[in-house]
């Protein structure tokens, strides 16, 4: 057995099965046949799909491989029967030279153990010993829960075409900007295209054992009276109609009436019995609270003990951990389970970006625990708006929940490249490893970036600093020169198109640092050797990039949060600019020459003291600088103030202010200074929330601050200043 285990181990490695199963008990593998000969009992219509799709005239005759399959109502011999584990979707693979043998717990688990086999199959082998498996976590999927752009039709096809091959069980539709899914239309029928394309994902769903679980976001102008109730069961019937037979009701990122718990208990209790008990085949209800996570909740309000105690038993509950955006771990996990008095439903708000739209996040699915799956009822990932990209992180999701001890979250990441990019994985490697992290956010939520390369760069800056000189020239230029080739590579492959219209925009960002990389290098060297010509010369093609690289950033992907495209944003970028600094300073004091030393584009920042706002970015876009609008609802304390400090004093012609939620608005003053200590308060008329200010003053810093003894909660929508 201990040998048997050892080759299975080994061979888990090179045979991508998605995911590893949880025990295979293997003397090895056979060679797969040319044909097979396939005995089908009971199956469901995914896995009769999968089978004709898979088995066609070409590779099946009376000669080939016995292929055996059903469940476990199934006749098989007694001592296979016995093996097939008790839990949902398990099944239990036997094989030999002669037949293969393939039972499923259920239909699901059948589907399942052939996905399986084919995944070996397709590695041209076939399994010699026993393979017995099932899923560590009940619910396992996506939540397309993010503001922006929701997921087109195709790429939802693809989607639910990607999740039956890697055995994930849920999606739940739930795009925050679909007017049919939240407010106004919640209470309305879908159009005629919608609904058809609606139908389509569903039949597409089934056949990927998939439950389409579609989702209701009411919250924000719900009224709690028999008329809105009618209104949300009607609905109900009307997806219900189209073929959704799982629902979700979500609760969150709303204010007021809404917010209820016991009127949100009530609600989803009467569509328990109502709508969800009173028809067949319709799956437990999933609430999504309004606090969804252990920052938001009020525990003396008692919101999320109500849930616990009035919510039917059945009716799951969704969290997103300790934070918004957060890794889940075993003490988050008891924290909210007693709290609710039931296994949480957990929302991973990873690789979710609509909080940072100018980054793409490429990196492995890492920081959840894996101690916790029987501490869950469910584990959803809420993926970017760029669909095919998530697929990086959603395959780790797929590993992590399926076998969540076994997880190694760099193997399914590399994994994961090689199934979007069969033959150009090493280029998108290459690209995905620079382009991981966030940058600074109002979550501060984080990844690693650049792991690997971030020492080289660390003692390259260093040296440079201390004494001009640096020893690993060659290790730094060998990195620009693989993100350029990369570059080339991923722009012209043929693997997967669709990734490439995602991501070009940031592949050709990444480009041009890769080339301001390596001039900056040569920077370095002329400047070493005093070839000032060359120095200049090269100044001159760095700058040239730069203003490249700042023309995409204003062009491409402008959205009212976090317009333009950062790539290679936490190590690679940075050095870069450092670098350009230091050699141009060098340069200027030993030649008292004074080329420019601005290596990008915002010398202005942004200036608060507003903890939530620490990190808001600021963009500069011709004359006008402009705070990223933050999603969430800003609290200021009195004497809270945000703004901008600009680099060095200059004329402010104008300032836009649109804020919301505000009702008295005199609690503010607009105000300017020069030095940050003297402010000279600007004339607002306060009465409307949407203000053009001419100022036409010079200073360096403006600000908007809270000057009532009270805290005011508001929602900036712009705060903008045109600086003449
Ligand atoms: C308004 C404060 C920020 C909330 C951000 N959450 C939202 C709600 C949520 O997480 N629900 C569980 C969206 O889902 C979004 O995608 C995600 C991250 O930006």
């Amino acid at each position: 057995l201990i040998f048997s285990l050892f080759i299975s181990l080994i061979f888990a490695q090179d045979v991508p099965l998605n995911p590893v199963p949880q025990k295979m008990e293997l003397s090895g593998f056979g060679k797969a046949p040319e044909t097979f000969k396939i005995d089908q009992q009971n199956t469901d219509k995914a896995t009769q799909h999968l089978i004709a799709s898979y088995f066609t005239s070409e590779n099946t005759n009376n000669k080939g491989l016995k292929i055996k399959i059903g469940d476990v109502k199934d006749k098989f011999p007694k001592k296979f029967l016995k093996k097939v584990p008790s839990r949902a979707e398990s099944y239990f693979i036997h094989g030999n030279d002669k037949k293969i043998t393939v039972i499923g717990r259920d239909a699901r688990g059948t589907y399942y153990g052939l996905r399986t086999l084919i995944d070996l199959l397709n590695a041209g082998k076939t399994p010699l010993g026993e393979i017995t498996d099932y899923p560590d976590v009940t619910a396992r999927g996506v939540v397309e829960g993010f503001y922006g752009t929701p997921w087109s039709f195709n790429h939802r096809m693809r989607q639910l075409d990607f999740y039956g091959a890697n055995k994930l069980n849920t999606y739940i539709y739930g795009p925050k900007d679909d007017p049919y899914h939240s407010s106004p239309n919640w209470r309305k029928p879908y159009p005629e295209e919608e609904a058809t394309q609606i139908k389509k994902l569903i039949d597409r769903a089934k056949l990927n054992e998939v439950d389409f679980v579609w989702a209701i976001h009411p919250g924000k102008d719900i009224k709690w009276n028999q008329e809105d109730r009618e209104n949300l069961l009607h609905k109900f019937e009307l997806m219900y109609d189209l073929g959704v037979r799982a629902f979700a009701v979500f609760f969150d990122d709303i204010s007021g009436e809404g917010t209820d718990p016991n009127q949100q208990a009530d609600l989803l209790n009467y569509l328990n019995e109502n709508f969800v008990q009173a028809k067949d085949g319709v799956k437990p209800l999933i609430l999504c609270p309004t606090e969804y996570n252990k920052g938001w909740s009020d525990l003396e309000g008692g919101y999320l003990k109500t849930l616990g105690k009035e919510l039917d038993e059945s009716i799951r509950i969704m969290w997103t951990g300790n934070h918004v955006i957060a890794d889940i771990d075993q003490e988050t996990m008891e924290w909210i389970n007693e709290q609710i008095q039931r296994e949480a439903f957990i929302w991973w708000n990873y690789p979710v970006s609509d909080y940072v739209r100018d980054h793409v996040l490429l990196g492995p699915a890492y920081g959840n625990e894996k101690s916790i799956a029987n501490k869950v009822s469910g584990f959803v990932s809420n993926p970017m708006e760029h669909a095919e990209a998530s697929k990086i992180a959603i395959y780790g999701v797929a590993n992590y929940t399926w076998n969540m001890e076994n997880y190694d979250p760099q193997e399914s990441w590399q994994k994961a490249l090689r199934k979007l990019m069969p033959n150009d994985h090493k280029a998108l490697e290459i690209f995905a490893r620079h382009n991981s992290d966030l940058g600074p956010n109002g979550h501060r939520y984080r990844r690693e970036e650049s792991v690997a390369f971030a020492p080289e760069a660390e003692q390259f800056l260093k040296q440079l600093k201390a004494n001009g000189k640096v020893e690993n020239l060659e290790r730094i230029r060998d990195e620009f020169n693989a993100m350029l080739e990369a570059s080339y590579v991923l722009l012209n492959s043929k693997d997967n198109q669709v990734l490439n219209k995602e991501i070009e925009p940031w592949v050709e960002q990444f480009q041009l640092t890769a080339q301001a990389g390596l001039s900056t290098l040569n920077m370095y060297s002329a400047l070493k050797e005093n070839k000032n010509e060359d120095f200049e010369q090269t100044y001159k093609a760095v700058k040239a990039m730069k203003s490249q690289m700042y023309k995409i950033d204003q062009t491409e992907n402008q959205n009212p949060y976090q317009p333009g495209i950062k790539t290679a944003s936490l190590v690679v970028t940075p050095l870069i600019d450092s670098t350009f600094v230091i050699l141009t300073k060098t340069y200027n004091k030993r030649f008292e020459r004074n080329l420019p030393l601005r290596a990008n584009y915002n010398p202005h920042q942004g200036y608060t003291n507003v903890a939530q706002l620490k990190n808001q970015n600021v963009r500069l876009k011709n004359r006008k600088l402009a705070l990223n609008p933050p999603l969430e609802v800003i609290k200021m304390e009195p004497q809270a103030y945000l703004g901008f400090e600009l680099e060095k004093s200059s004329n402010i012609k104008q300032v836009l202010l649109k804020l919301e939620g505000l009702e008295d608005f005199s609690v503010l003053n607009l105000e300017i200074s020069n030095n940050g200590t003297d402010w000279e308060e600007i004339e607002l008329n306060k009465k409307d929330n949407e203000l053009k200010v001419a100022v036409n003053k010079s200073g360096k810093f403006i600000r908007i601050i809270n000057v009532s003894n009270e805290d005011v909660a508001l929602k900036i929508k712009e705060f903008s200043a045109i600086i003449k």
